[in-house]
């Protein structure tokens, strides 16, 4: 079965456990800027970041410059926000710290 977009309710529910977490209609997808100490602490995090990723068969999209990492998730398999994009952007505030 194919994966499902998020509904209103589940969508409201998700960004009360996302602060700082945007939901951006064009894309239909939850984007978040982190600012870290420095360049290598926005690199360790990236890296971190990917291994979840790839182990979850679920990647971000994003941007890095210096210590800034910019995020955009959306499910690819749906054409819009899932609870897969729920699940990382979570992973990633555990590993922002
Ligand atoms: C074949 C592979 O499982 C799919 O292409 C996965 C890979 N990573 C993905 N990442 C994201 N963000 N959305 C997807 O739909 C997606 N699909």
């Amino acid at each position: 079965m194919a994966l499902q977009k998020l509904n209103h309710a589940e969508r409201a529910e998700a960004l009360t456990q996302l602060p700082g977490w945007t939901h951006e209609p064009t894309r239909d997808a939850i984007t978040k800027t982190f600012r870290f100490k420095d360049f290598a602490a926005a690199w360790g995090f990236m890296s971190q970041v990917a291994l979840a990723a790839e182990k979850a068969d679920h990647h971000p999209e994003w941007f890095n410059v210096y210590n800034r990492v910019d995020v955009l998730l959306t499910t690819h398999d749906c054409d819009g926000l899932s609870k897969r994009d729920v699940a990382l952007a979570l992973v990633m505030e555990g590993l922002a710290g």
